[in-house]
């Protein structure tokens, strides 16, 4: 049978067959990714081939895992050097972000966004709690928007307390598998909650399951809107893992960087004070955002601008 990784324990999986019945699965064999260590060989999202071991207890047994077509990771938290497979086979992610209560910053923002580039997982930026922006705050999101879409970005505003936006969110996601990203408070559960109103009685299915096993940890869970439509959340993990980019190499993952650089007059430039920089004159003449190129500069620097 073939079905999709629903949740991922340390011992076990919840898999979702194409028939829609849940099986608690174990993997049989082993699984190795090559050139990384990895503490957990299967992850939420991963598309597998499974027998069923005893149909009474629903228990199955994993032995083919299809290819993945993208991944996030963590640093392993009790395996040092090993890394830790969050989510697989995302189409979409949604970074949630407020301009009030709490503020999500631009660095916290571009952070995100690099880190996609680098896995390849296209990014919209949702800005939620618009009922409570007033004309001022609405005039500057418009601003932020519009630099966001300098660099390549789409961005919404909704509010999930007034049901507003939630459509263009649901057109966004149909037919995909989307993370929901965001730091804590900005409204990434009530915007999931709007989304699928059942999601409590979905959760209790899921978590029936989890009541057979010992205590464990989770770090992703998915939950289905409709056939087809599937919505990652990584609850406590906000950001998108980490990923060693190269310094040379972080300007390619700024989209809006990436299309001059061949325009620098320098091949190795890094943008920051050679002369004949086409990068440094985007700045100066507003087509890269300030904003966008000190995140830029901090990433490159090292700097830990989280807070
Ligand atoms: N005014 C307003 N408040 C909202 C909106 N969406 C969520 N909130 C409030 O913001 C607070 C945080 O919402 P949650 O949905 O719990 O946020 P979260 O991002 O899931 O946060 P964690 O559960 O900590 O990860 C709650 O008090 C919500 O009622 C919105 O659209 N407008
Ligand atoms: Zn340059």
């Amino acid at each position: 049978m073939i079905g999709i990784v629903i949740k991922s324990t340390g011992s076990w999986y919840l898999v979702r067959a194409e028939n829609n019945t849940l099986y608690r699965a174990r993997l049989r064999g082993k699984f190795k990714l090559k050139g990384m260590k990895v503490s957990n060989p299967l992850a939420v999202g991963d598309r597998v081939e499974f027998d069923i071991e005893k149909v009474d207890e629903e228990t199955a047994v994993i032995h083919k895992i299809e290819p993945r077509e993208n991944y996030i990771i963590r640093q392993s938290t009790h395996k040092s050097g090993y890394s830790h497979i969050i989510a697989a086979n995302l189409d979409h992610a949604l970074l949630i972000a407020t301009l009030v209560s709490p503020r999500t910053s631009f660095g916290f923002i571009d952070r995100f966004l690099v880190t996609a580039e680098a896995y390849d997982i296209p990014v919209t930026i949702v800005y939620n709690k618009a009922d409570m922006y007033d004309e001022e705050m609405q005039d500057y999101q418009r601003q932020i928007s519009f630099l966001y879409s300098q660099a390549g970005y789409q961005s919404l505003s909704v509010s999930a307390s007034l049901n507003q936006g939630l459509d263009e969110i649901e057109k966004l996601i149909k037919g995909k598998t989307t993370l929901f990203s965001g730091h804590s408070g900005v409204g990434k559960s009530s915007l999931i909650n709007r989304l699928i109103p059942d999601l409590a009685i979905k959760t209790s299915e899921i978590s029936a399951f989890s009541d057979k096993g010992v205590h464990t940890t989770t770090f992703a869970e998915m939950f289905e809107v409709e056939e087809g439509t599937y919505i990652i959340d990584t609850p406590g993990i906000k950001e998108l893992g980490v990923i060693d980019i190269p310094k040379n190499e972080l300007s390619h993952f700024f989209p809006e960087m990436k299309e001059l650089l061949n325009k620098c007059r320098f091949n190795n430039c890094t943008h920051f004070n050679e002369p004949g920089c086409a990068v440094v004159d985007a700045v100066r003449h507003n087509q890269i955002a300030l904003s966008r190129y000190q995140s830029y500069l901090s990433i490159m620097h090292g700097d830990d601008n989280r807070k």
